[in-house]
């Protein structure tokens, strides 16, 4: 189901300025006569919403956090992700599985083999043993110093977005492991430059891929 479609992930720590290009993101897909579907995770329907409001506001242990944004997840994919790419729609998602390997493995510790079974169970396609997993990953790369202070004044922080510096230090170090793990697929893009600048990145790494030139090279 994901070879039609085109599946865009945005990623990175919070603050590192991913929601910032996401009107311009859609815009930019529909300037090319796509139908795009944005979306964000935790949550994209009624029930993975109600799940995020869990995750985002409760305490719980590593392991019950895990399987609800799983849990979350898998309705995401059945509702909403794998009808879009079957269509051959863009699925604009903010966050996707690469945040779970990166907050609650790396940041809080949690064992990365049992999250890779999760997402096999939850991301395996009908038969084949191919995982459901973007073409592309924009992964906004940001010091963890600098995205506290632009997040500082600007939003009530959330659960996470209430962590010490050094849980974001661990998250970071999460995602540029995955990111050396698949290199193909994650595009870095330095969040520490100008909105302007960000842009101008997201827009020529996109080029570069072939998903923007003609249409539906996606
Ligand atoms: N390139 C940038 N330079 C400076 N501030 C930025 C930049 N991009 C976003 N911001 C600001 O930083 C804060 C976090 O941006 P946001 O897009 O909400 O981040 P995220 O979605 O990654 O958490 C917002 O106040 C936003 O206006
Ligand atoms: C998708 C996902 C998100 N998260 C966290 C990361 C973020 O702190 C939070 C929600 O992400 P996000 O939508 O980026 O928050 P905001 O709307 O405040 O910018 O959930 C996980 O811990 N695990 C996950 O699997």
């Amino acid at each position: 189901m994901s070879d039609q479609g085109l599946f865009l992930t945005l990623e990175g720590i919070d603050g590192a300025g991913k929601s910032s290009h996401l009107d311009a993101l859609e815009a930019l897909f529909k300037a090319q006569g796509r139908t795009v579907v944005r979306t964000r995770e935790p949550g994209g329907t009624p029930l993975a919403e109600t799940l995020r409001g869990l995750v985002l506001e409760k305490p719980m242990d590593p392991l019950t956090e895990s399987l609800l944004v799983f849990a979350a997840r898998r309705d995401h994919i059945a509702q909403v992700i794998g009808p879009a790419l079957a269509r051959g729609d863009v699925v604009l998602c903010d966050r996707f599985t690469d945040a779970t390997f990166a907050y609650q493995g790396a940041g809080r510790g949690f064992d990365n083999a049992v999250l890779s079974t999760l997402e096999q169970w939850v991301q395996g396609q009908a038969g084949g043993t191919k995982l459901l997993q973007p073409r592309i990953t924009l992964w906004f790369d940001l010091a963890p110093e600098i995205a506290a202070q632009r997040l500082a004044g600007a939003r009530v922080p959330d659960k996470f977005e209430a962590q010490p510096v050094e849980f974001f230090r661990r998250v970071a170090q999460g995602y540029a492991d995955r990111a050396s793990a698949d290199a193909q697929r994650f595009v870095r893009i330095d969040a520490s430059q100008t909105r302007d600048q960000v842009w101008l990145q997201i827009e020529s790494a996109l080029r570069a891929r072939g998903v923007l030139a003609g249409g539906r090279a996606g």
